[in-house]
């Protein structure tokens, strides 16, 4: 399973990268706006600085709500490092932009992703990555797993080639009921993929090596 950390706040995207375990990031225009930059040169220099960080693998989000705005922006925001992955949204003519995209050679993630149908159509057009977006599903008391257990299902029964990328995960039981299904990719924020180290045991544990190591010294 691929972590990406689902973050502008280039202090994280460092921290979670010397932890040694990270495969991207994810972005999206509110988390822009949270770390404060604004306008699209000082939003495009801000992905350049999230690319340095990583590898590989960062979401940049499309503004444009048509088609040939997406397919612009798709091109300028591809420009600006190799590592971009565009990011669009699952409405009609993202589906359209995504399909061109793909058909180029371009990485796409399809986000705003909410239904099994609509993972099945952002497949068919050939997205890179599909984003099921599971806290907000749970936020209006839908089951969020069952609707990634359907979208694992799909692609498997006709071996899409579409990874699948949890998103919107609040806490480690997303990201664990995610690995048990087989989801390709989860995206999360640092405390999130912090917590998934932690276990009261391994910390009672150490303290009491550590403590019989010392005792044994004297
Ligand atoms: O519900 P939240 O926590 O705002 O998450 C929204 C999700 O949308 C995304 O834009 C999808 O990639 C991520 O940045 C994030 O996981």
């Amino acid at each position: 399973m691929k972590f990406f950390i689902d973050t502008a706040l280039l202090s994280e995207i460092e921290e979670a990268a010397s932890l040694g375990i990270l495969d991207g990031v994810t972005t999206n225009p509110s988390l822009m706006a949270k770390v404060g930059i604004q306008g699209q040169e000082a939003i495009y220099q801000h992905y350049k600085k999230i690319c340095d960080l990583v590898d590989n693998n960062v979401s940049a989000e499309v503004i444009s709500t048509d088609f040939e705005g997406m397919m612009k922006e798709a091109d300028a925001l591809a420009g600006i490092d190799e590592k971009i992955v565009v990011k669009i949204p699952m409405i009609p003519d993202g589906v359209k932009a995504i399909k061109k995209l793909s058909g180029m050679g371009a990485r796409t993630n399809c986000t705003l992703v909410f239904s099994a149908g609509q993972a099945l159509v952002a497949a068919k057009a050939g997205a890179t990555y599909v984003s099921p977006f599971l806290g907000r599903l749970d936020d209006i008391s839908m089951d969020s797993m069952e609707m990634l257990g359907q979208i694992v299902n799909i692609y498997q029964n006709y071996n899409f080639q579409t990874e699948i990328l949890g998103a919107s995960v609040r806490h480690p039981m997303h990201v664990i009921t995610a690995a048990e299904m087989g989801v390709d990719v989860v995206t999360a924020s640092l405390k999130t993929l912090k917590a998934l180290f932690q276990h009261p045991l391994t910390d009672v544990g150490l303290e009491k090596f550590l403590a019989d190591y010392q005792k044994s010294q004297k």
